[in-house]
């Protein structure tokens, strides 16, 4: 016996820093929840503005078409469908299945804004490796190079993550890197995107020595997973990319080149972050993901992740609305 639930949700959320200019009050997105034989999973598909191409009401009717086959044993593949629907039915299928772990990564690299202090609280909560991610790009190249130099003489174990999301020319690019020593940009793990294009990139990568790594790139019709000199990572996110079977296949690609691959989020709920997490311990299980925004939303959504004070929504908060189908 099959069954299906489909929920509606929205949380009031402050993305700032994380998404800079295109600021978002509200994530929303749908809970697909699929029983069978006494089992049960969840997923979330939430496609994310300005960075998904499909929209809500598409992933809704793209879920409702999938729900219907399933439910009438019919084969309902799920490649072609939009990635954030992709994503959400996999997860909730690999639940369903038992294929995916329990076990998740929740060592993320906290997103600091250039603040010592700050940082230095954040770091001290995590245990191992001491790599952070600071966004760059926004403000002045100068400024941007003298907080990340400050970040890294400050604390001499920082490992760090940059993310320039493609806002500098190759000139604004090299101003930032004047500011960083020699010394120090070896523990930049990369900067992703420096440049507005690929090549400007590795130009960058080529003239100052520091490694630098594909987000949006990936997601690029023509993308091919290529190492290449100072090409260090490619970064994953899960919701813009599709199922987990594509996902995996990429990070193995990645792996199989040499590189790192980071699963990262799309501002999902702490029920996708804490499958995000486990994909993480799963397939990348050497790497630090980029999950640390949890806390730009004030609440979780029916699971918690591992640590967090924020209160958890359940099934009949004001937060989610169950669709009937
Ligand atoms: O990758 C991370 O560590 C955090 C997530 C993040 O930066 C992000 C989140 C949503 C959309 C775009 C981005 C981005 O990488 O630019
Ligand atoms: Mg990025």
């Amino acid at each position: 016996m099959k069954t299906a639930e489909l929920y509606r949700y929205q949380i009031p959320i402050e993305t700032g820093v994380v998404l800079r200019h295109r600021r978002l009050k509200c994530r929303e997105g749908l809970l697909l929840c699929l029983r069978e034989n006494g089992n049960t999973g969840w997923g979330e598909i939430a496609p994310l503005p300005e960075f998904s191409q499909e929209d809500l009401i598409t992933a809704e009717q793209q879920t409702r078409t999938w729900i219907a086959d399933w439910l009438l044993q019919k084969k309902a593949e799920i490649e072609p469908l939009a990635p954030s629907v992709a994503f959400g039915i996999s997860c909730a299928l690999a639940e369903l299945r038992n294929t995916l772990g329990d076990h998740g990564n929740y060592r993320t690299a906290p997103l600091c804004y250039g603040d010592p202090d700050a940082l230095y609280a954040k770091l001290n909560r995590i245990e191992g490796e001491k790599v952070a991610k600071m966004k760059v790009g926004l403000y002045e190249a100068n400024r941007d190079g003298l907080l990340a130099e400050m970040c890294l003489t400050a604390i001499p174990d920082l490992k760090l993550r940059l993310d320039a999301n493609r806002m500098w020319t190759l000139e604004k690019a090299l101003l930032f890197a004047r500011k960083i020593s020699l010394e120090n940009r070896k523990r930049i793990q990369f900067i992703e995107e420096p440049c507005q294009t690929a090549d400007l990139s590795r130009q960058f990568a080529a003239e100052t020595g520091i490694a630098i790594a594909w987000d949006e790139s990936v997601r690029e019709p023509d993308f091919v997973v290529k190492k290449e000199p100072n090409l260090a990572a490619c970064v994953i996110k899960p919701t813009l990319v599709g199922s987990i079977e594509k996902c995996v296949k990429l990070i193995e690609q990645i792996h199989q080149q040499g590189m790192t691959a980071v699963i990262s989020s799309s501002i999902e709920s702490s029920l996708g972050l804490t499958q995000l997490a486990r994909l993480a311990h799963q397939y990348t299980p050497n790497t630090t993901p980029g999950l640390d925004t949890l806390n730009l939303m004030q609440s979780q959504l029916l699971r918690s992740w591992q640590g967090s004070d924020l209160p958890i929504a359940d099934l009949n908060s004001p937060f989610i609305t169950k669709l009937a189908i």
